[in-house]
């Protein structure tokens, strides 16, 4: 494609998309490699919470950063902020959408300065996956508002190399995903799954929990990728019968014992949450969100409602939800996750 096709086909007007947080239903880590990564089995799930952002011509490259408006609940007659902390999202050339926009420029050469504008949904360093959410949803901006016209498959393989979660970012939904998470293929599932996550008010640094995985492994605490084919077909039999119950004795997170034993107050958080009637609960990858899986919307907001009574923040999610996407600018302003 030439340049002045690229731009013709390109917008001039700022293009906001939207990009998911997920949840690992599985993660089963085997050793460190040599490249320094785990290689994983997981099963990625996305979720109806989400981060947008927007890509608007500019003077200059720049990024900021604000709160996701939060959508009214059901039976809630008005909106509020939501209560995501905005102090660990970097504003410099390592935010990971800031990096998106910049790689996509130089693969194809099409790109002219922008401003991204993030508005954030998902909790940071959660284990959900945020910011991989922003490089994808930079990604698609980008990609819409130069006119590049890359296939979502070229965007996930520049966003491997921005980190390995921003491939199943792009494409959402229900995936198995292996080497360091982002050789995925799609895994069927028709029902709606109804999530509570549990936000820890902290982070925990992915690279320090996959550092104490390995000290564990290393005390013969953990065991690093047991028996994986068996646990993945009991987590698609569940997916694919659609069934809450059996895919909450399914779920399983080889660095829930590692999250915990860095944030030990966790182990609380998952035990709170199957007491409020959860019918699964784990640490959501790297933690420290703890994810609960229940049977029915209408369950998820008892459970959380169980939950905030206790003092605890509880947010409601469904999924799956799509990959990162374009907003037309009517939607932009409707479809946010509702929850506390
Ligand atoms: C644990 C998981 C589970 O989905 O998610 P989060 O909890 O962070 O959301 C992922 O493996 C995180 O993926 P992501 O956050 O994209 O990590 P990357 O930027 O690629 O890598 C950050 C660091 O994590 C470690 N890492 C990551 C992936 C992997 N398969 N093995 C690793 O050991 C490495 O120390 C690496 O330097
Ligand atoms: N756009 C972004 N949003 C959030 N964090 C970002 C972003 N860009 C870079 N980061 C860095 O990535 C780290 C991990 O953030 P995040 O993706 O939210 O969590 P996790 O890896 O636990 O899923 C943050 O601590 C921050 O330093």
């Amino acid at each position: 494609m030439s340049r002045a096709d690229v731009h013709a086909r390109g917008r001039s007007r700022p293009v906001t998309a939207r990009a998911p947080a997920k949840v690992n239903l599985l993660l089963q880590s085997g050793p460190r490699r040599a490249d320094g990564y785990h290689e994983l089995l997981t099963v990625f799930q996305a979720l109806s919470l989400a981060d947008d952002v927007t890509a608007a011509p500019a003077p200059e490259w720049g990024v900021s950063v604000e709160a996701a408006p939060r959508a009214a609940a059901p039976g809630e007659h008005s909106t509020g902020p939501a209560l995501v902390d905005l102090s660990g999202v970097p504003l410099d050339e390592t935010n990971l959408a800031l990096q998106a926009a910049l790689l996509l420029a130089r693969e194809t050469g099409a790109g002219s300065p922008v401003h991204l504008t993030i508005r954030k949904g998902v909790p940071v360093a959660g284990g959900m996956a945020g910011g991989s959410a922003d490089a994808a949803a930079a990604l698609v901006a980008c990609d819409a508002l130069w006119g590049t016209g890359l296939a979502l498959d070229d965007l996930a393989e520049l966003g491997a190399e921005l980190g390995s979660d921003v491939p199943f970012a792009v494409h959402g939904r229900t995936a198995v995903g292996t080497g360091r998470g982002e050789r995925l293929v799609p895994v069927l599932t028709s029902a709606t799954w109804a999530w509570v996550l549990v936000p820890a008010g902290h982070e925990l640094s992915t690279p320090k929990v996959y550092a104490e995985f390995d000290a564990l492994v290393a005390a013969g605490r953990v065991q690093a990728g047991a028996e994986p084919g068996e646990r993945l077909r009991a987590v698609e039999a569940a997916l694919r019968a659609g069934d809450p119950r059996a895919l909450g004795a399914a779920l399983g997170n080889d660095l829930e014992a590692a999250a915990c034993s860095l944030a030990p107050a966790l182990t609380e958080t998952l035990a709170a949450g199957r007491a409020a009637g959860a019918v699964g609960a784990i640490v959501s990858g790297s933690g420290p969100t703890v994810a609960l899986l229940t049977e029915s919307t209408r369950h998820a907001r008892t459970v959380a409602e169980r939950l905030r009574a206790q003092g605890r923040r509880a947010l409601t999610a469904v999924a799956p939800a799509p990959g990162a996407h374009v907003l037309e600018p009517v939607l932009a302003s409707v479809g946010r996750p509702t929850g506390e």
